[in-house]
């Protein structure tokens, strides 16, 4: 490979019009960090072990699981040995380690300890957590079921309470009860936490998180009274043994129930919780952090695309010039730059929402519930908007790339495999964004009543006789009122519908149900309020239904949004190179730093399995008996 940097690469970073470093420094808080975090990704890259593993698709399954294992055991020891304390080093050195790789222990520290400490009582934390923490006890979170993933009412596993024991006995009654998907149940985890519909005194008090062992901790063999499996190949998550388990009557102690919130006496007395949607909080907790990740796998793939979109020249743009740079055709440019303001929206919002979590969360544990709705609603919304709104973006980044965008090589595919994953675990996202819409629905009625209304949502308040005073600068207020405009009366109209629908006659789950295509479009353009101009100009028909812009107006958008696709031009490159990820993390033949992607890509084919031998086993096998079988045939032979 040559050391050079590609020239078109270097001309797009010295005519840009301001520092990248600058930007990098605001995004990740600071240069000592910018700095820390750099020194610790060359810790990976000097790292024989971490560099030795070939990409993901070039092993089997058993190949990938065994690879992800050891990777991540072998990450866990480093930590140690390196003495990284701060999540934040954690966190950097383990994205470097094992970029696009899915950990089989993901949903140990992501889900199974946090839970423990969040759900637990005093005394179970105590216990449980430091086992956690160390690894000497290894966990998931086991929740779906065959026949039910979204409807967590309609769960079929039961924990019935055995007040003799002082046991609950776990039973997957039907084919549709067995737990099916929970990450890492297959092979890894030797305890699970078990959501199952809670039975004592014969009586069922809805569902309940269980602390369930499921494997021994000596030989790592399966608990005698459970069957358990791996689901088989999915679209992504290659390295993550997604699993099955049926209890047959499986026993647990009584204190193996997380009892925080709410308790099963030793007489079998059940104590209520505050609020059912407490033991839920694992979830909330985990689509906060899929805003995050959205962010991440938008902008890995923006940016690939721009710095390839830099390098790839096709065509000519002037006749009888020299072949144009596709980053030039303002039709490109219209594909990515959104995309590229996208990836710092989403960063904004996913740190936003980690604020808010944190506060709300801690008023929860202290035992102030009030803004529980107000955090699941956002959580519901962003989540689900964010990994839609991602997912199609990187599906455009990879056609943007052309041909190559479709091989693995552009590293874009296994982006978008392990992502488009959000869009329906830890809660399907037209479900979730039903959630929000509820909110949005209820919130809407509250302010019509003449009730204050949290800061986020006093817009749908606002008069919508109101019309835009959006000018040839196009404002910030302005379009901040636009969106405000345009979800407001939105909600209003699916509100509206819903309302008619009970006036007809229909109980209100057919009246919901009946106005949930509007709301859906409504709740969508809540989430929305993140856009500026290009949101406008995509979602115009919304924006213009009740005459909100006037024609001018909508003139003054159109043009504005082809002259930012100007504007950013000089700044794309220096825009995606600011978010700082090394070649080793994005693994693109395309995304590469110094834009050497032909020898990239030839090197890499290279190392593809097929060209182990010149003559492939199957020649010998297939292709040459079928040959002097067909060279036989009278037919044929006539022919030749
Ligand atoms: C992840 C760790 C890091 C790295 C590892 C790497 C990879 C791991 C990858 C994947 C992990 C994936 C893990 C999972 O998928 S776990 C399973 C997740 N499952 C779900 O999310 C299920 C989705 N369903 C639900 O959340 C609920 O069933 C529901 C749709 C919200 C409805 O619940 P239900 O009990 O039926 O509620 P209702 O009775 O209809 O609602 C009454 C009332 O309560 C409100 N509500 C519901 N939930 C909450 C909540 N959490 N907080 C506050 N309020 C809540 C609901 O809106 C309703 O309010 P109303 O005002 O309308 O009455
Ligand atoms: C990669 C991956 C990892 C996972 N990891 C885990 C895990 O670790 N632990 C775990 O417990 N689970 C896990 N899951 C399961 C996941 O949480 C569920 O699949 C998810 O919650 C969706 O539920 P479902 O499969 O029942 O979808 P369904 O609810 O069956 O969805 C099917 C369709 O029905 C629609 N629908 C359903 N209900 C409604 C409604 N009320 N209103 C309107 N439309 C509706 C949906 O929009 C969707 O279009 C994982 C799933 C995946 C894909």
């Amino acid at each position: 490979m040559s050391n050079e940097v590609n020239t078109d690469l270097l001309k797009e970073r010295s005519t840009a019009t301001f520092d990248a470093e600058r930007l990098t420094e605001f995004i990740y808080k600071g240069p000592e960090k910018v700095k820390r975090k750099r020194q610790i990704q060359n810790i990976v890259l000097q790292d024989k072990f971490l560099q030795s593993f070939k990409p993901t698709e070039f092993y089997d399954r058993d190949g990938q699981y065994n690879n992800a294992v050891r990777r991540q055991i072998y990450i866990m020891d480093r930590l140690e040995e390196l003495g990284f304390r701060s999540e934040t080093d954690r966190l950097n050195f383990r994205e470097a380690a094992a970029p696009v790789e899915l950990s089989p222990f993901g949903l140990h520290s992501g889900m199974f300890v946090p839970t423990l400490e969040r759900q637990g009582t005093p005394e179970q934390s105590r216990k449980w957590v430091p086992l956690g923490k160390s690894f000497k006890m290894i966990g998931t979170y086991a929740q779906t079921e065959l026949g039910h993933g979204t409807f967590i009412r309609g769960l079929e596993t039961t924990a019935t309470f055995d007040p003799e024991t002082q046991e609950f006995i776990l039973d997957s009654p039907t084919l549709s009860s067995i737990k099916y998907w929970p990450g890492n149940v297959a092979k890894t985890v030797n305890h699970c936490l078990v959501m199952a519909q809670l039975y004592t005194q014969g009586k069922c008090h809805g569902t309940h998180l269980f602390l369930v062992q499921v494997r021994s901790m000596e030989d790592h063999t399966i608990m005698p009274g459970l069957e358990i499996g791996d689901i088989g190949p999915k679209l992504g998550f290659d390295g993550v043994d997604n699993g099955f388990m049926k209890f047959n009557k499986y026993r647990i102690p009584r204190m193996n129930m997380l009892m925080r919130y709410a308790k099963v006496l030793e007489n079998g007395d059940y104590i209520k919780p505050k609020n059912a949607k407490l033991t839920y909080g694992a979830m909330v907790m985990v689509r906060v952090w899929i805003v995050m990740d959205a962010f991440k796998a938008l902008s890995r793939a923006t940016v690939i695309a721009v710095r390839y979109s830099a390098v790839r020249r096709q065509s000519e743009l002037r006749p009888g010039g020299e072949e144009a740079q596709v980053i030039d055709y303002q039709t490109q440019q219209y594909k990515l730059f959104p995309l590229l303001a996208t990836s710092y929206a989403f960063l904004l919002a996913a740190e936003g929402m980690s604020q808010i979590y944190a506060k709300i969360s801690s008023d929860i544990e202290r035992g102030n519930l009030e803004d529980m709705p107000q955090l699941h609603a956002l959580a519901c919304g962003l989540k689900a908007f964010c990994t839609w709104v991602g997912c199609e973006g990187i599906e455009v980044c990879r056609m943007s790339c052309g041909g190559h965008g479709y091989s693995h090589a552009s590293g874009i595919p296994k982006i978008y495999a392990n992502i488009v994953g959000a869009c329906t675990y830890e809660g399907e996202n037209t479900v979730m964004m039903l959630q929000t819409a509820r909110y949005l629905s209820k919130s809407y009625f509250r302010g019509q009543r003449g009730e204050s209304l949290p800061e986020l949502i006093q817009y749908l308040t606002i008069d919508l006789n109101v019309k835009s005073t959006l000018g040839e600068d196009c404002s910030f207020e302005s379009l901040v009122a636009a969106y405000s405009h345009r979800a407001a009366r939105m909600v209003a109209t699916a509100c509206k519908l819903q309302n008619a629908n009970k006036q007809k006659g229909m109980p209100s789950h057919d009246a919901w149900n009946k106005s949930t295509v509007p709301f859906i479009a409504a709740t969508k353009a809540h989430c929305h309020l993140l856009y500026a101009v290009y949101g406008i100009v995509e979602n115009m028909g919304e924006f213009m239904q009740d005459g909100y812009f006037n024609q001018d107006q909508i003139s003054i958008l159109n043009r504005k949004v082809l002259a930012l696709l100007e504007d950013i031009r000089p700044n794309a490159v220096a825009l995606v190179d600011a978010f700082d990820y090394p070649d080793h993390l994005l693994q693109s033949c395309l995304g590469r730093y110094d834009g050497q992607v032909y020898e990239a890509l030839y090197e890499n084919s290279k190392s593809s399995p097929l060209n182990n031998t010149d003559i492939h086993s199957s020649y010998y096998n297939y292709i040459r008996p079928m040959m002097q079988k067909r060279s036989k045939s009278k037919d044929i032979s006539a022919k030749l």
